[in-house]
């Protein structure tokens, strides 16, 4: 059992093609840990309602590399949780931490830790680890980040959405691998100048925070819940479940996201709902139609066109060992005509969000859906932040800090696109990507000039075909 375990856990944890929610699924119990039976395991996870530690967990300390104690009643770590010398991942979700314990950084490979929806109040300097590069502090209580965070200077990704922190320290500055960074939901003053310097930085979200907090935009129809007739459940994400409906009145087929409330790893349902709204329409987002307002149901939220069947994602998220990169399985090959369409369609929306001061703030294939026409809408906006298109100096950074969200974007297709032919067109989407990519923020075109420079593309014969 011990042997099956370490073996799925390391094709998950090296093999970017599984995401992190498989690895995830197997949960074992307290009676297994105690008698003995988990001896070798490389990933425990134990959800029982803990209110201690359990010190069995040590007898694993030659193997165990993932550990995750999420739900449970938890309040601390032994002071020797560093005997998990080999512990790289580590998650503590809803549980009742007070403080980021100390003993974090007593763990010499753990770079992953997460404690989301603890009530964590305070960071001590010790507790940050200097090799982390995945930090969750989501739905948290804090009020400060300590300046010791500039030590971790591997930290690739920051969560730290729904907490009340009032400024961030400029020594953040110093994490220079920083590339997605979630301060929505906080009490932040102002989105420091500094951070918008970072020039690794392309994925960033700082919706509901005192300097920018919207009310709800109601430029929109309001339609009324009994207008609907609600049928199956289509999906949920993490701010909302969709239902398919029928519209009454035409018995027009649509799609209702209904709010759940919470704040989220990206922010507040708002927030998301305000920026949809705002985004307008575009032949690459999913057509609007209306908003739910029932208060007095307790429900809010988006009625939109009903996708196609046909549509299918074009990537996965992040998994554990990618971090901040999309993955894409091996069923996935792009042609340079379907690239060609992809790549067009979400420069020009996102010239649009920029156009109306929204950053979408989660640039990914993961949040793109396709066809195998390469028709292709851009989805997802939970983590996108309305800014005041009036601070040019501001909007031209923001821009930037996406445009290179979007060079990963083009990394990602040309990976998954092995098309021999068209060699010069490869050649042209790679310098763009270079460009989109560089550290260097004034080599980055803007938005508008990447639609352009596409265009021009379309010369090449074999594109247009
Ligand atoms: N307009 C729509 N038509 C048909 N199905 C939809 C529509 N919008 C969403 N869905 C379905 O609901 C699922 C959840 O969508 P949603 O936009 O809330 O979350 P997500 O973006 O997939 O996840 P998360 O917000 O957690 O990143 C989708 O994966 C899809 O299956």
């Amino acid at each position: 059992m011990a042997i099956i375990c370490s073996f799925i856990w390391r094709k998950y944890l090296y093999n970017p093609n599984f995401a992190q929610h498989k690895l995830l699924a197997a949960v074992q119990t307290l009676k297994q840990l105690v008698s003995g039976e988990l001896k070798g395991i490389v990933s425990l996870k134990i959800s029982e309602n803990l209110e201690i530690f359990p010190v069995e967990i040590f007898e694993l300390a030659d193997t165990l590399e993932l550990l995750d104690l999420s739900s449970n009643r938890l309040v601390k770590l032994p002071a020797d949780f560093g005997r998990l010398r080999n512990l790289k991942i580590f998650f503590c979700s809803d549980n009742l931490f007070k403080v980021l314990p100390e003993v974090l950084a007593d763990c010499p490979f753990l770079d992953i830790v997460g404690f989301k929806s603890n009530m964590i109040e305070f960071i001590p300097s010790k507790a940050l680890n200097i090799n982390l590069r995945w930090l969750i502090l989501t739905n948290n209580k804090l009020l400060k980040l300590p300046a010791e965070i500039g030590s971790c200077v591997k930290m690739q990704k920051l969560m730290l959405a729904g907490n009340r922190l009032r400024d961030l320290p400029k020594e953040l500055q110093l994490c220079e691998h920083l590339s997605l960074l979630r301060i929505s939901a906080n009490e932040l003053q102002y989105l420091p100048e500094w951070l918008l310097t970072m020039n690794r930085l392309a994925w960033l979200a700082f919706s509901g925070n005192d300097f920018n907090r919207n009310p709800i935009i109601k430029n929109i129809p309001v339609i009324n819940l009994d207008e609907l007739q609600f049928s199956d459940k289509l999906g949920e994400g993490a701010s909302g479940i969709i239902y398919k409906a029928s519209r009454i009145v035409d018995q027009v087929n649509v799609a209702v996201k209904i709010f759940k409330g919470d704040v989220t790893s990206d922010g507040y349902p708002e927030d998301e709902m305000n920026a949809y709204i705002q985004a307008g329409g575009h032949f690459g987002l999913v057509n609007l139609l209306g908003q739910i307002d029932a208060p007095e149901q307790g429900k809010r939220g988006l009625v939109m066109a009903l996708i196609p069947s046909s549509f299918y994602n074009l990537g996965r998220p992040p998994s554990l060992a990618s971090c901040t990169r999309d993955v894409f399985g091996d069923d996935i090959l792009l042609s340079s005509k379907l690239l060609y369409k992809i790549a067009l369609t979400i420069a020009s929306v996102a010239e649009q969000l920029r156009s109306r001061g929204i950053i979408h703030g989660d640039l990914y294939a993961h949040n793109i859906l396709i066809d195998n026409e390469g028709n292709t809408l851009f989805g997802d906006f939970g983590a996108a932040s309305l800014y005041d298109l009036e601070d040019d100096a501001q909007t031209l950074q923001l821009e930037k800090i996406e445009v290179r969200a979007y060079g990963f974007l083009l990394d990602d297709l040309l990976s998954i696109c092995q098309d021999s032919e068209d060699l010069l067109f490869r050649k042209e989407i790679m310098k763009l990507r270079d460009n989109c990519l560089s550290l260097d923020f004034s080599d980055r075109p803007s938005f508008n000039e990447i639609v352009m420079q596409l265009s021009h593309i379309t010369l090449f014969p074999n594109i247009n075909s």
